[in-house]
């Protein structure tokens, strides 16, 4: 947190790990190494910025892609902070309850819950990997802080970044996931959710994902 001497009432975030609805659903998941949780934010603030995740990367797989990550929102509002690993880019993604959102390989995220209501989203992610919290760690949080009004404020341990961009959540067309029904309901679909494991077949189309 921006204050590391903040403190909140309960916990800042709840995860709930490896859900499904059916034990067929719950088999189809481990059968492809594929996990869906689900995460709750309350609304609420350390000091004054937002309530968020942790924030980590995730590791390259065989073929020298990282992994990337599916997200839903259920209810609520997020900003999905995004930051490339070189640190040469850095997004926040704005997502209302329906939005999904993909992270892509390269890109490290936290999750700020940034209003006065509690977010809960979901997400689909392959169990072929660790997350790595390693550099949020040493430089204390993502790149930016965001602060009760949203004001975004550079993080001073990291070095010069760029400004952040801000974006709506990115078309997911061009890996052809369906985006209008429940992320829950991909569960069945290896079609769509095959770039979990394997983004180094679909690097064109996730390589101008966030380009906005
Ligand atoms: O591990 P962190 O940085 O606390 O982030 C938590 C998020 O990561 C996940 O565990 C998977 O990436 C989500 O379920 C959760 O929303």
């Amino acid at each position: 947190m921006a204050d590391p001497n903040c403190s909140i009432s309960g916990p800042l975030y709840t995860m709930y790990r490896d859900v499904t609805e059916s034990d067929t659903d719950r088999t189809w998941l481990q059968d492809h190494t594929l996990r869906y949780d689900i995460t709750v934010i309350p609304a609420g603030t350390c000091g004054i910025e937002y309530a968020k995740t942790k924030g980590h990367y995730h590791p390259a797989g065989p073929a020298g892609v990282s992994y990337p990550e599916m997200y839903q929102v259920l209810e609520g509002r997020a900003h999905y902070l995004l930051q490339r690993k070189d640190l040469t880019d850095i997004v926040v993604v704005d997502a209302a309850a329906g939005d999904m959102v993909l992270i892509p390989p390269e890109y490290g995220h936290v999750t700020i819950n940034p209003v006065h209501e509690t977010l809960v989203m979901a997400n689909l992610v392959s169990t072929r990997f660790q997350s790595e919290y390693g550099i949020y760690e040493e430089l204390k949080g993502g790149a930016y802080y965001e602060m009760e009004g949203g004001e975004f404020v550079k993080n001073p341990y990291y070095p010069a970044i760029p400004p952040l961009r801000r974006i709506t959540p990115p078309s997911l067309e061009p890996l052809q996931i369906p985006t209008t029904g429940r992320l829950y309901d991909l569960i069945g679909n290896y079609q769509a959710l095959e770039v979990l494991n394997a983004p180094d077949k679909f690097t064109l189309a996730l390589r101008d994902l966030l380009k906005g």
